[in-house]
C-alpha cells in the first residue's frame, strides 16, 4: 500500500522520529523538517542523510527534501527585525524578481519603509532592477548597510558583493550562509523586508525559510498548468515549514499588445485564481504579459514606480498586503 505522512514517519528511528516537525507526502515528494538546533555541522549533514536513506525508494516516494531548523534557541532571543515578506515560485522565469522588486516599491508608495532582500543567490537580478549595480555596500561592525536606490528601498543582493558576472557555484550550506548576511544586515526602522527567493522547492530553499522564517509567502505563477503544478510545491514546501502562504499572484496573464492595445491571453488566463481557489488560499491579483514591464525592468525603472495600468497592477496587489502587514507590525 502506498504510504502516507504517518506511515512514513514511522520508517524513521525512533531518535530521528522525534526530531521531525512536519512531514508531507505530495506528488511523490517527501518534505520532512527536523529539529537540528543541537547539532554541528557534521551530525546535520549524517542526520540528512540518514532520513534520505530511511524514506527514499520507499512505496510512492521519489523524491526526498529535508530542512533542517537550526538557533532556535537563539533566533528567539534575538531582537525583532523587520517583517519579513517572502517571494517565491516553483519554477523559474515566472516573473519572481520583477513582482519582488515592484511590490517592494508598491508597498513604499503605500507609506511602509520597505526593504529588498535578493535571496537568488545564483542568478540576482535586484541590482539591474534597482539600477544600482556596481555600488558596494558599505559596512560596520562586519554587517552590511542596504544599497539604497531611488525608490525609497534600500536593496541588498549577493549581485552588489560579486564582481559583473561571475557565476556564483556555492553549495548550500555556504549559499544559505551568505544569505544570512544579507539579512542579518543593518536595516534599521525598516518595517518590511521582502524576500526574493530563489526559484524552486529543494533543500536549499526549504532551509532558508526554516533559518529566516518569513511571517508570510506570496507565490508567483504563470497562468500554465505546468507553472501552477510548481506552484503547489511551493505551497507545501511553505506549509511544511509552517509559513502562512498570504495568497497568489498570476504574473503574464493576458498579452497586451503595444500597437492596439488588445489583450490576449498567449498562456491562458485564470488559472491561477482557479489554483488559489482549489488550495483554499487568497488570490491576490493579476499583472499583465506587458512589453514595458519588461523594458522599464531592464532599464531599471520599476513599472511600480511610474503610473498608469502597469503601476496600478503592482499597487493593487500591494494595497491588499497592507492591512496583513500592518496586522503584525
Ligand atoms: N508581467 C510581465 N510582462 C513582461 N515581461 C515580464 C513580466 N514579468 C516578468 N517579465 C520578464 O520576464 C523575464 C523573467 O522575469 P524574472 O527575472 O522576474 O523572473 P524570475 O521568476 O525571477 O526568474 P529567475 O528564476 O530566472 O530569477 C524578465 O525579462 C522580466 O523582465
Amino acid at each position: 500500500m502506498p504510504h502516507d505522512s504517518s506511515s512514513l514517519t514511522a520508517l524513521l528511528p525512533a531518535t530521528i522520529r522525534s526530531r521531525v516537525q512536519s512531514l508531507k507526502l505530495a506528488d511523490g515528494v517527501v518534505t520532512a523538517v527536523l529539529e537540528a538546533g543541537d547539532l554541528d555541522a557534521a551530525g546535520r549533514v549524517t542526520l540528512e542523510e540518514e532520513v534520505k536513506a530511511a524514506l527514499s525508494g520507499a512505496d510512492g516516494v521519489a523524491q526526498v527534501r529535508v530542512g533542517l531548523m537550526a538557533e532556535r534557541a537563539a533566533a528567539e532571543a534575538a531582537p525583532k527585525g523587520p517583517l519579513i515578506l517572502a517571494v517565491g515560485s516553483g519554477k523559474g522565469g515566472v516573473g519572481k524578481s520583477t513582482l519582488s522588486a515592484n511590490l517592494a516599491v508598491a508597498l513604499a508608495r503605500q507609506g511602509l519603509k520597505v526593504g529588498l532582500v535578493d535571496a537568488d543567490i545564483y542568478g540576482p537580478s535586484q541590482p539591474r532592477l534597482f539600477d544600482n549595480e556596481g555600488v558596494k555596500p558599505e559596512a560596520k561592525d562586519s554587517k552590511m548597510f542596504p544599497v539604497p536606490s531611488r525608490h525609497g528601498v534600500g536593496v541588498l543582493s549577493m549581485g552588489h558583493l560579486i564582481e559583473d558576472g561571475r557565476a556564483i557555484a556555492w553549495r548550500g550550506p555556504m549559499a544559505s550562509g551568505a544569505l544570512g548576511q544579507l539579512i542579518d544586515a543593518w536595516w534599521g526602522d525598516t518595517q518590511v523586508l521582502v524576500v526574493d527567493l530563489p526559484p524552486g522547492t529543494g533543500d536549499v530553499q526549504l532551509t532558508m525559510i526554516q533559518k529566516h522564517k518569513p511571517a508570510g509567502a506570496v507565490i508567483v505563477s504563470t497562468p500554465q498548468d505546468l507553472a501552477l503544478m510548481d506552484a503547489r510545491r511551493a505551497m507545501n514546501l511553505f506549509e511544511a515549514a509552517h509559513v502562512p502562504v498570504v495568497g497568489m499572484v498570476e504574473n503574464m496573464s493576458g498579452y497586451v499588445c503595444p500597437h492596439c492595445g488588445n489583450v490576449s491571453d498567449p498562456f491562458g488566463c485564470g488559472g491561477v485564481e482557479q489554483a488559489a481557489d482549489d488550495l483554499g488560499l487568497p488570490f491576490l491579483g493579476r499583472v499583465p504579459l506587458d512589453l514595458s514591464i519588461r523594458t522599464g525592468s531592464d532599464a531599471g525603472q520599476p513599472p511600480a514606480a511610474g503610473e498608469g495600468p502597469q503601476a496600478e497592477a503592482f499597487l493593487r496587489l500591494a494595497r491588499q498586503l497592507v492591512p496583513w502587514i500592518k496586522a503584525r507590525l
